[in-house]
């Protein structure tokens, strides 16, 4: 059976997936997209066969939609993913589920009483290949329990619109639920440092910031986010247990030796970086909702991490140590 999608936001993520809704996944059909910008919907609309519809609420109410694809600015998640529950309808939010924990917190709330998973959040770092392998060798219990983690995320470089705060909103936020997933606990508090700041960033942006988390059982994870590195876009995770270590290895590529010396290829962006993990990612959505409802990161993980977000916010403002307070996590969230 098919699965009819209505996409909200057809720019460039947006433009992505419904590419790999239509060309990649088996099991789907963009049925539906509209954007604010509704030339560009109409342009997105004809190249897949669907239709352009004048708002997003359209999209969520219109019959032939059967799961709802939320890819529009952060701000306006919150009022569509709300709109699909109350709907009834599955809805995929690319992160971020909401730009505040009131809004996470609603929409929790909207879930509970519809009575059956709908949401799921776009943190795709949870399907990527390495991201697996690392969970596997955590959960496997050989090395012991986890005391450290060194985590990098480096953008080759970033438009003048980039403020400080995204370094924690935008881009951390993926090491944030990275480090939840991978440990399978919460963070408890946040710091961040502006450590020297690179000649290569505009005059406003603290760059690179150094993060520090802290975890319920007391694992320190460190985070460098460098978003003007210029060479590429790298991602490192290495965490550090009682009996050994665990890295998350670089993409496979081929080491090219020549006279004058050997070279691997370095990848510039995370399209190309995470483009199997977004495949899997929509392709494992899709089979789920056939059987019994989304198995991703959830609204659970969405609202945790605004919380932690925020606080590295504030902890970046003010320079010190902030706690992350946590609502208590409802049973309906715990697997
Ligand atoms: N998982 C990941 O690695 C990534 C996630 N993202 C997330 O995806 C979302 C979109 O990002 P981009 O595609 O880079 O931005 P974009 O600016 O290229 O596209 C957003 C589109 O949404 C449209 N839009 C804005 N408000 C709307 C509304 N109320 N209703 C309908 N359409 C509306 C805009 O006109 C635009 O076409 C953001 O939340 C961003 O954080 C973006 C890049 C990577
Ligand atoms: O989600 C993303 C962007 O929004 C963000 O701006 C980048 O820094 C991240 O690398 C990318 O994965």
């Amino acid at each position: 059976m098919t699965v009819h999608i209505g996409v909200i936001g057809t720019g460039m993520i947006g433009q992505d997936h419904i590419r790999r809704l239509t060309d990649v996944v088996t099991g789907a059909d963009v049925v539906a997209v509209t954007d604010v910008d509704a030339a560009r919907a109409a342009e997105v609309a004809a190249r897949v066969g669907a239709r352009a519809l004048p708002t997003g609420q359209d999209v969520i109410a219109d019959p032939a939609v059967d799961a709802v694809v939320v890819t529009s600015w952060g701000p306006t998640h919150a009022e569509y993913v709300l709109a699909a529950t109350a709907a009834g309808k599955p809805v995929f939010c690319e992160k971020p589920l909401a730009t505040t924990a009131e809004d996470c917190l609603r929409i929790l709330e909207a879930e509970q009483a519809a009575g059956r998973g709908l949401v799921q959040v776009g943190f795709m770092r949870r399907y990527d290949p390495g991201y697996r392998a690392v969970k596997r060798a955590l959960d496997g219990g050989q090395l012991g329990h986890p005391l450290l983690m060194h985590c990098a995320h480096r953008n080759a470089s970033v438009p003048e619109s980039y403020r400080s705060e995204m370094a924690v909103q935008d881009t951390a936020v993926h090491e944030i639920d990275a480090i939840r997933w991978l440990l399978g606990e919460e963070i408890v508090s946040a710091q961040v440092l502006t450590p020297r700041r690179t000649r290569h960033r505009f005059a406003h942006l603290a760059d690179p910031q150094f993060m520090l988390f802290e975890t319920e059982s007391g694992v320190r994870a460190d985070l460098e986010v460098f978003v003007n590195c210029q060479y590429g876009y790298d991602i490192q995770c290495e965490t550090v247990c009682e009996s050994g270590t665990v890295r998350l290895p670089d993409p496979a590529d081929a080491i090219v030796k020549t006279a004058t010396g050997q070279r691997t290829g370095v990848l510039q962006d995370w399209k190309q970086r995470f483009g199997a993990a977004f495949d899997l990612e929509f392709a494992e959505w899709i089979a789920s909702l056939h059987d019994g409802g989304p198995t991703g990161p959830s609204a659970w993980d969405g609202y945790a991490a605004a919380v932690i977000t925020d606080a590295a916010t504030e902890a970046l403002h003010t320079g010190r140590v902030v706690s992350v307070r946590l609502k208590d996590r409802p049973d309906f969230y715990r697997s």
